[in-house]
């Protein structure tokens, strides 16, 4: 469980440190409101990629022309946001696609989504925001062909640093059929 009270804390000794003046008007809820936040956007810190499976792994196996026809299913363009581990700084204006060729089950379109916002609720890298997504479809589906590609701009290199507002980093991870082809969508 996040530290509520702790992280309050810990908000109000950095607005000190900052020289601002924690109890004015503004701010004086701001450790709250911090909080509150970080209990909704690091939700998934608290769940293992494990978790995360069994807490999303409804699937569907019925008997359909589909599992023997070669057929793929893709979800693009599930938006998330995220935080880099390295700065806390946002990941944002990401796109997430995640396709994959059934074996003998279906799982529920929507959980592919909740399986790619519970990952991105986590102090995370693109890289591994990819590779956590690809790990827990490939649990709960079986699937030996998976393909999961990520977009997104960092905020640590736009708004700060190098400043390159424009950058957009990508990043894939592809077993079985879409190694050699790439669905195209
Ligand atoms: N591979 C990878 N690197 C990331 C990601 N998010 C942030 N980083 C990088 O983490 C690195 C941290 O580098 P440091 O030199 O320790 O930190 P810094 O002094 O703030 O570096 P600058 O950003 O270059 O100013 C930077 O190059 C970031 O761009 C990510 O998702 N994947
Ligand atoms: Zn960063």
């Amino acid at each position: 469980m996040i530290d509520k009270q702790k992280i309050e804390q810990c908000i109000r000794e950095i607005l000190i440190a900052l020289g601002e003046d924690p109890d004015r008007d503004g701010i004086k809820d701001t450790p709250r409101r911090v909080a509150k936040m970080y209990e909704e956007v690091f939700q998934g810190i608290q769940y293992t990629n494990d978790e995360i499976a069994d807490q999303f792994g409804t699937c569907f196996e019925e008997d359909m022309d589909f599992l023997s026809k070669d057929g793929i299913i893709l979800v693009k363009d599930i938006e998330c946001t995220s935080y880099c581990e390295h700065h806390m700084a946002l990941i944002y204006d990401m796109h997430i696609t995640v396709a994959y060729k059934p074996k003998d089950k279906v799982i529920g379109l929507s959980k592919i989504a909740r399986i790619a916002d519970m990952v991105c609720r986590r102090l995370q890298i693109q890289e591994r925001i990819t590779s956590d997504i690809f790990y827990i479809i490939e649990k709960v589906t079986d699937s030996d062909d998976i393909y999961v590609k990520v977009d997104g701009k960092h905020g640590c290199m736009t708004a700060r640093g190098i400043k390159k507002h424009q950058a957009v980093t990508f990043t894939e991870q592809k077993s079985g059929i879409f190694q050699q082809q790439p669905p195209t969508f």
